[in-house]
């Protein structure tokens, strides 16, 4: 097994009020957020070397059984429908997979919710790889270079169904997999009759710290 380098990927809270989503939106001051952080809510990292043809991951391919690969190119040119489509990538929602990419070139952010409901923006470059959890509330945006170059890796046939936030993703059942495994404690609240209730923009509400 190849040893994997950590990625020491960059990434940071948002802060409340986005106005320009390619931009970096942090904190003031910043709040940056560790690989660690990340990895307790199932998203994982790598810093491989940015080719197609990279040992780790063919290495990576062979022990998550990502069978498949495309590559998408997101760019006015190269993507067709590109207004539209990175408006939908940018629309929070969830997968019933992981969404696993691999830049080769250029940049772009992931966005995924905390366990508190709040944005992490996750700063993606040239070699990144980054498996997003099914279930996890999350978005996509270039960022201000507005260009990136991805491999796309699935176990299986392909499915790249975004489920939106407020339609349809809290009751699924990837979502209901993912709290089970990376929110228990708010598992622990639903039973216990908390006052879990629905909030006027559709959002869970702020679940409890644990004391
Ligand atoms: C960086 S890959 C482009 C975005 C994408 O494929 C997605 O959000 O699903
Ligand atoms: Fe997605």
């Amino acid at each position: 097994m190849v040893k994997l380098e950590k990625s020491g990927i960059e990434a940071w809270y948002m802060k409340d009020e986005v106005e320009d989503q390619r931009a970096e939106n942090r904190c003031d001051p910043n709040e940056p957020v560790g690989v660690e952080e990340l990895s307790a809510l199932g998203v994982d990292s790598w810093k491989l070397s940015g080719t197609e043809d990279d040992k780790e991951l063919e290495q990576i391919r062979k022990d998550q059984d990502y069978n498949y690969n495309d590559v998408i190119t997101c760019s006015p040119e190269k993507l067709p429908n590109y207004e539209a489509k990175l408006k939908t990538f940018f629309e929070e929602h969830i997968h019933a997979d992981p969404e696993v990419r691999y830049v080769l070139e250029g940049s772009g952010y992931f966005d995924v919710r905390d366990k508190q409901d709040r944005w992490i923006r996750i700063d993606c470059k040239e070699g990144h790889l980054i498996t997003l959890p099914a279930g996890i509330f999350h978005r996509f945006t270039l960022d201000s270079s507005n260009y990136i170059k991805a491999m796309r890796l699935f176990q299986g046939e392909p499915v790249w169904t975004p489920i939106n936030r407020g339609e349809g993703a809290e009751e699924h059942d990837a979502r209901k997999l993912y709290e089970k495994a990376y929110q228990p404690s708010k598992k622990a609240k639903i039973d216990a009759g908390g006052d879990d209730k629905p909030v006027a923009n559709g959002h869970a509400p702020e679940v409890a710290a644990e004391a």
